[in-house]
């Protein structure tokens, strides 16, 4: 029996809690994030804004267990189920990063390869119908045995997607997944992320206000140097919000707040 999006996302996901956080790069004089105090709700998107360089893919890292050796790091970092975060991260780029020489859904199965192995892992059969069924969720039945070069950008990064739903973590990290993506296709996947990634704790880096506006349960601003985060107010709506007056003069003064790092 194929396996559902409620299956694939029965893990609780967390409030991620940090308090007083400050990073900096071993070889760096100067820290890049400081005084950082930055809650991520559960079932929600936590969107975060900056100018380039000021620490964002930095953190994202951070947070997915990627610079443990190369930085520094004070203040506490927390999750509400207790759980040590680096365990439950799954991590989307801005590039798909998929396999060339590997069709679509073997590119998918890929991340249950590398991890790790416990009595309560699905069979091999389970996991393709799994990969099978995700793959249908981002509208891509029909394109499982395609190499990514055959594919769109739109449709390379819905593999991606459901590549990350395949790792099934509470927690989603992503790094500008739809920058390069047409208005269009961005939109749609957006949508679609935002469906199917409900029940997680997703942390979202994006250059786009109108992105973060739509999305975000809880909208931050990277700003300064060491830069610190800012959190602003959202329109009441639900997401996926339609863009209106209202979200008009929230991007308004987010460009201004960004403006004020390059003066
Ligand atoms: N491995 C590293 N070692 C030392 N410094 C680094 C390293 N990676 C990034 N930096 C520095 O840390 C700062 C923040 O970089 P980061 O990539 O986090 O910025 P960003 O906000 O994600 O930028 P962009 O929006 O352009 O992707 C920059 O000054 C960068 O040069």
């Amino acid at each position: 029996m194929a396996l559902t999006t409620k299956d694939v996302n029965t893990l609780h996901s967390p409030v991620i809690t940090i308090k007083d956080g400050a990073l900096q790069y071993q070889q760096d004089a100067q820290p890049v994030l400081a005084e950082l105090n930055m809650e991520m709700p559960a079932k929600s998107w936590t969107c975060i804004l900056g100018r380039s360089g000021c620490g964002k893919t930095t953190l994202l890292r951070y947070l997915a267990n990627l610079l443990a050796d190369k930085v520094q790091w004070s203040g506490k970092l927390s999750t509400s189920n207790n759980t040590p975060l680096r365990t439950q991260v799954a991590y989307m780029a801005q590039q798909d990063l998929l396999m060339p020489w590997l069709n679509v859904l073997d590119n998918v199965l890929l991340s249950d390869k590398f991890s790790k192995k416990t009595q309560h892992t699905p069979s091999k059969t389970q996991q393709y119908e799994k990969a099978l069924t995700l793959l249908t969720e981002v509208g891509l039945a029909d394109k499982t045995q395609e190499l990514p070069q055959n594919l769109s950008g739109g449709m390379r990064q819905r593999v991606a997607l459901a590549r990350t739903l395949m790792q099934d973590k509470p927690v989603v990290l992503m790094d500008e997944p739809f920058s390069a993506l047409d208005a269009v296709t961005r939109y749609k996947l957006q949508n679609l992320a935002h469906q199917l990634l409900k029940d997680k704790t997703v942390v979202l880096i994006t250059h786009d206000p109108s992105e973060a506006i739509r999305l975000a349960g809880q909208l931050y601003i990277l700003q300064g140097q060491p830069a610190v985060a800012f959190s602003l107010t959202l329109p009441k709506a639900q997401t996926p919000r339609e863009l209106n007056a209202e979200s008009a003069i929230l991007q308004q003064q987010i460009i201004q707040r960004l403006e004020q790092d390059y003066e």
